[in-house]
């Protein structure tokens, strides 16, 4: 069996204020990581993501308990210990601007170079992987202050590849990238994790990526309490509506996506399959329709869809009508009173 390589034993976390007092964020939380998964720390705002982040790498002191990084307690670990066992890629701006992105990429071998930083073949190799993997070789020569924020995220996951640990953690490394550059670092992580036998733990606000990616999540809550599980066990035994439960705000099991509005709108029976059915349903609900599947009541209007055809009939006692837009069949609902619109009190 694989031994965890990062493990919290009844850690609590949070802050000091003055001599005395505590301000308790979360725990007490017992957790363990094993080599090769990915983890994805999700939670609304303010839940304690980055305190708990910041505790597991050392730069913050825990309150009570205890964190083992290899079975060693982070209390005891030397800088130069911690430093070939985890490493961090944390959102805050890099200020060493005159540095270009080869020497930033470097410096995650410091750990390995000692005092004079001389690369050794296998640093170099390492350098080049790590350069490889983040795909940062078209920016290689440039300073860091010529870089956008979703460059310089890539490369500070590129330092962190270098640096070569069984541990690598992550503070919302997406949140500079445009989409296909958060899909694309979600399945780079994956694949590393896979591959390398690293254990990757990363916070982020991306569920539906998470929901994809994550061999486990960790759900932390607004009250400090964690579940953690696999992403599917978490959404079907109702842990992640929980979690972000919010005014307005409802998750669709079915379809794993949250949706800003609660259709209790007039009934509208809609019949089809694919990606047709799919974008009528969310239109149907933005403009606050029930959508039902079964068992429709007696004056229930009638939608089918043709998802090669790309029609939309609707029918309701003696109206029967085919549009060709969502657009257009919206428009012909229009005509059906609504029972009341929803969706109007939303806070996001
Ligand atoms: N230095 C501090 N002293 C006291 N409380 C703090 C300190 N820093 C953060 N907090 C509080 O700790 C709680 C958790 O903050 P944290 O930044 O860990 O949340 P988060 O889950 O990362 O949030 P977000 O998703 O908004 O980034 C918040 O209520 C925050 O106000």
């Amino acid at each position: 069996m694989q031994k965890p390589i990062l493990k919290a034993l009844d850690l609590s976390i949070g802050y000091k204020k003055g001599a005395k007092t505590e301000i308790k964020i979360a725990g007490p939380l017992r957790f363990e990581v094993l080599p090769g998964q990915l983890i994805c720390l999700l939670g609304p705002n303010g839940a304690g993501k980055s305190t708990l982040i910041r505790t597991l790498a050392g730069l913050q002191h825990m309150l009570k308990g205890d964190v083992e990084i290899a079975g060693e307690s982070i209390l005891h670990l030397r800088p130069a210990e911690m430093a070939r066992k985890l490493s961090m890629v944390l959102t805050e701006k890099i200020r060493s601007g005159n540095l270009n992105v080869y020497s930033l990429v470097a410096l995650g071998r410091y750990p390995y170079t000692g005092w004079l930083g001389t690369l050794s073949t296998e640093d170099k190799k390492m350098i080049s992987w790590a350069i490889e993997a983040t795909q940062t070789a078209p920016f290689l020569h440039r300073k860091l202050d010529q870089l956008s924020d979703g460059e310089i995220q890539k490369v500070m996951l590129a330092r962190a590849l270098a640096q070569d640990t069984p541990l690598i953690i992550l503070d919302e490394p997406t949140a500079h990238l445009d989409l296909p550059n958060r899909i694309e670092l979600m399945r780079l992580l994956h694949q590393l994790a896979r591959q390398t036998n690293k254990a990757i733990l990363l916070s982020s606000h991306e569920l539906d990526l998470a929901l994809q990616a994550g061999d486990q999540v960790w759900l932390l809550d607004a009250e400090g309490n964690m579940k953690q599980g696999v992403p599917e066990d978490l959404v079907l035994n109702g842990s992640f509506e929980a979690t972000f439960d919010k005014a307005g705000f409802h998750f669709d099991k079915a379809t794993g996506t949250f949706s800003l509005h609660q259709s209790k709108g007039r009934p509208i029976y809609l019949t089809g399959e694919g990606a047709v059915a799919f974008w009528t349903r969310r239109a149907l609900q933005r403009e606050g329709y029930t959508v039902i599947k079964d068992n429709p009541p007696d004056d229930a209007l009638e939608l089918s869809v043709k998802e090669n055809s790309h029609k939309w009939i609707i029918k309701h006692k003696d109206h029967n009508s085919e549009h060709q837009t969502i657009a257009a069949m919206l428009a012909a609902l229009s005509i059906f009173p609504k029972t009341h619109a929803i969706g109007s009190n939303i806070k996001l």
